[in-house]
């Protein structure tokens, strides 16, 4: 039986990676931080994946389990034997994993010969890179050789709405989601077979994730902070708003224009995509919070992201984003509490001022157009819903 070994249990861990490679009969190990996590699967050893829609869903995954990141006689066997690593663990945790992948591997390399493809599943342009990058920079000629030779590190578009939603579970580590999903995978970097049914390998991933991270990341991200602006709870709320709808539509637009020239895509294609997107939003049994969708706005607006990148491509062929400007200033507007690094941003807006937090975290230069544009729009916006 083909085994998977996958770093970071939680929602999209379990709810899309887990639930695929499961189907395509794989074998799962989950890897996490949370020791309670840990046990929970190891007591239940399946969960049931509950599909959200008019009709709900259940599936189950079974024999599965886990073990903790710091428990190295487990992890060692666990990645020797393993014919696939993935990871959901948030993209800044990517470098601390790869770090830790790297004496593993070593081992692997001392006992077995058989290929293995590394696969980071994370909202971040080319987030494998960054695992295949921590793993090779602390090693000898030996050691890249081999890793270039045996081991696959393809980049991979994920896209599956998995919510925090507080629904009627048979186990607490049953997993809601929405009936959608997309895997797209690096076909040119797999070394052997993947065996993934359901992930589609593209030649060229480049066009798939920035149309991902632009027109659905960066749309949901624009409806999440104008939505907690505006004092909604949910995005399903938030996106039927007109004043929110119009836009969110807006800067899928603008998005898609910069798409389409970029990477020669036909503008009704990504349209489509768009008008889908936003249906997806709708979907009230998601019960998404805006302040789970917005969550860690210093990573969502920074300048390779999903909102900040596609506004400076627009720049860049002479659109003005005027519509992606608003999802950005009312990001700097996010100031929930409990997120630190929304907290984070306030601090420095109080004690840096605005145009140097605003370059502080999106890299752009203070007295550039572009960052002045989001400055303007930060004080309409501000003027008009009354924040702080
Ligand atoms: N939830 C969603 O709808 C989607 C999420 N993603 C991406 O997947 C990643 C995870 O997101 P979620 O599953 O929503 O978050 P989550 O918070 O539900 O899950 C992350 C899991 O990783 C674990 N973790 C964190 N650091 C770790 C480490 N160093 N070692 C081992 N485990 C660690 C956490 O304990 C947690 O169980 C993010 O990069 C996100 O952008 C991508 C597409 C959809
Ligand atoms: O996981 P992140 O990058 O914090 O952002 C949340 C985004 O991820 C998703 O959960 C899935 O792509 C979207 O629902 C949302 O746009």
């Amino acid at each position: 039986m083909l085994k998977a070994v996958h770093f970071g249990a939680g929602n999209i861990g379990r709810g899309f990676i887990g639930y695929l490679l499961y189907k395509s009969g794989y074998e799962i190990t989950f890897v996490d931080i949370s020791k309670e996590l840990v046990e929970s699967i190891n007591t239940y050893k399946r969960y049931n994946v509950i599909i959200l829609k008019d009709n709900v869903e259940k599936e189950e995954v079974k024999n599965i389990k886990a073990i903790h990141i710091e428990d190295e006689k487990k992890l060692s066997k666990a990645i020797v034997d393993a014919d696939i690593i993935t990871t959901s663990v948030g993209a800044n945790n990517l470098k601390g994993i790869g770090e830790k992948l790297i004496n593993y591997i070593k081992i692997r390399k001392a006992n077995i010969d058989k290929p293995l493809n590394i696969m980071a599943c994370e909202n971040a342009l080319f987030a494998t890179n960054i695992l295949k990058n921590s793993i090779l920079e602390k090693g000898d000629k030996d050691f890249i050789d081999y890793v270039n030779q045996k081991i696959g590190f393809p980049n991979t578009a994920v896209d599956r709405i998995v919510p925090n939603v507080d629904i009627k579970k048979e186990l607490p580590i049953d997993v809601a989601v929405e009936d959608f999903y997309e895997w797209d995978i690096e076909k040119k970097a797999i070394i052997g077979d993947l065996n993934i049914k359901g992930a589609e390998l593209v030649d060229d991933l480049e066009p798939y994730i920035e149309r991902k991270l632009f027109l659905l990341n960066g749309a949901h991200a624009t409806t999440a902070y104008l939505g907690y602006l505006k004092g909604y709870k949910y995005i399903h709320e938030a996106i039927e708003d007109d004043f929110i709808r119009n836009i969110v539509s807006g800067m899928q637009e603008e998005a898609s224009l910069a798409l389409s020239k970029k990477h020669n895509i036909k503008k009704d294609v990504l349209s489509q995509y768009a008008s889908k997107v936003i249906k997806r939003f709708k979907n009230s049994y998601l019960k998404d919070e805006v302040v789970r969708v917005g969550r860690e706005p210093t990573r969502k607006l920074a300048g390779n992201d999903r909102l900040i990148m596609p506004a400076k491509f627009c720049y860049e062929i002479g659109v003005m984003p005027k519509f992606i400007l608003y999802g950005i200033a009312a990001g700097f507007l996010f100031d929930y509490k409990e997120d630190p690094k929304a907290c984070e941003i306030q601090d420095d807006i109080r004690n840096l001022g605005l145009e140097k937090t605003i370059s502080k975290v999106t890299g752009l230069e203070e007295n550039s157009g572009l960052l002045q544009e989001i400055v303007k729009k930060y004080k309409e916006l501000k003027e008009a819903f009354g924040k702080r």
